[in-house]
C-alpha cells in the first residue's frame, strides 16, 4: 500500500449508553420509549482520509468527538459499521494509559507482558529491557506492582515501552498532557527522533503547540466529520475559535 493508513467512507457507531448503564430501573421506568434505545450513537460518518508513509499527522476536536475511537479503529481494536480501513505496518498504541497493564504485576512483568503482546520475543523484550526502564525513570520501582503507581508514573511506563519497541506506527492519544515538563520534553524528543527515522504518527492533543509543532498535517473532526484538515496551523486557527 502506497500509504501507511487508509480510512475510506468509515462509519462508526455505538450502542446507546443510556441502555447499557441506565439498569433495569430505568428501563422499566422509559420502557415506554423504547425507541430512545433503539438507536445507536453515532460518532464518526463518512470519514475518509489517507496517511503517508513516514508522517505525522494530528486529529483535534471537543471531548466526545470520537478521536480515541479513531485511533481505536486504526489500532484495530474496533470495527466500524460500515466503510474500509487499511493499516499497512505494524501499530503500536497508547489509547488509554495503562490500559493493557495488570495492576498486581510489578512495572518489569508489565514491560514483558506488553512487549509480548505487541508480537516481540521474550529474547527481544529482554534485550531492550534496560532501555525501557531507564527511559521511564523507574528503575527504582520496577519491581513494585503497578497499582501502586502514579498516573504519572503509569504513563511513563507506557510510553517507554512502546516507543523503545520500535513500532511502524505509533498512535499516542493526549499522552503529551501528562507528567512534568521534563518527562513531556523527553516525550516530544521520542516523537521527533521517530519521524526523523521514518515512523509515521498519529497524535491526538488538545494542545495546539503539539499540533503544531510536531504535526505535517492536521484533521479537526466535528459533528462526526472532518470539517477541516491541511496545514497544522490553519486547522488550529479554525479548531481554536470553535473550541473556544
Ligand atoms: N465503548 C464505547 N461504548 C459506547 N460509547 C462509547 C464507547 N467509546 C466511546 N464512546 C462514545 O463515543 C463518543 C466519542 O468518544 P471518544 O472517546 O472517541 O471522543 P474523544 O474525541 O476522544 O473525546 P476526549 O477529547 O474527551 O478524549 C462519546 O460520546 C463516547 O461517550
Amino acid at each position: 500500500m502506497s500509504c501507511a493508513i487508509k480510512f475510506d467512507h468509515v462509519r462508526k457507531t455505538f450502542a446507546d449508553r443510556t441502555f447499557l448503564t441506565g439498569g433495569v430501573k430505568n428501563f422499566i421506568l422509559n420502557g415506554f420509549q423504547f425507541s430512545k434505545y433503539a438507536n445507536n450513537h453515532l460518532v464518526l460518518d463518512d470519514i475518509s482520509f489517507e496517511i503517508p508513509h513516514g508522517s505525522t499527522v494530528g486529529f483535534v476536536g471537543r471531548n466526545g468527538a470520537g478521536k480515541s475511537t479513531l485511533l481505536g479503529l486504526i489500532a484495530g481494536i474496533m470495527k466500524p459499521d460500515s466503510g474500509r480501513i487499511d493499516v499497512d505496518g505494524r501499530v503500536s498504541s497508547l489509547l488509554e494509559l495503562g490500559a493493557g497493564f495488570h495492576p498486581d504485576l510489578s512495572g518489569r512483568e508489565n514491560i514483558e507482558l506488553y512487549g509480548v503482546v505487541l508480537g516481540f520475543s521474550r529474547a527481544e523484550i529482554r534485550r531492550r529491557l534496560d532501555s525501557i526502564i531507564d527511559f521511564a525513570e523507574l528503575a527504582e520501582h520496577i519491581e513494585t506492582p503497578i497499582r501502586f503507581y502514579s498516573s504519572g508514573m503509569l504513563a511513563r511506563l507506557g510510553f517507554s515501552v512502546v516507543s523503545q519497541l520500535d513500532p511502524e506506527i505509533l498512535l499516542v492519544d493526549e499522552v503529551l498532557a501528562v507528567g512534568d515538563y521534563q518527562f513531556q520534553a523527553k516525550c516530544s524528543e521520542v516523537i521527533k527522533r521517530f519521524r526523523a527515522d521514518g515512523g509515521t504518527i498519529v497524535l491526538v492533543s488538545h494542545s495546539a503547540g503539539d499540533i503544531v509543532n510536531l504535526c505535517d498535517q492536521a484533521f479537526f473532526i466535528e459533528n462526526h466529520r472532518i470539517v477541516a484538515s491541511g496545514d497544522p496551523a490553519e486547522v488550529m486557527a479554525k479548531y481554536q475559535p470553535a473550541a473556544g
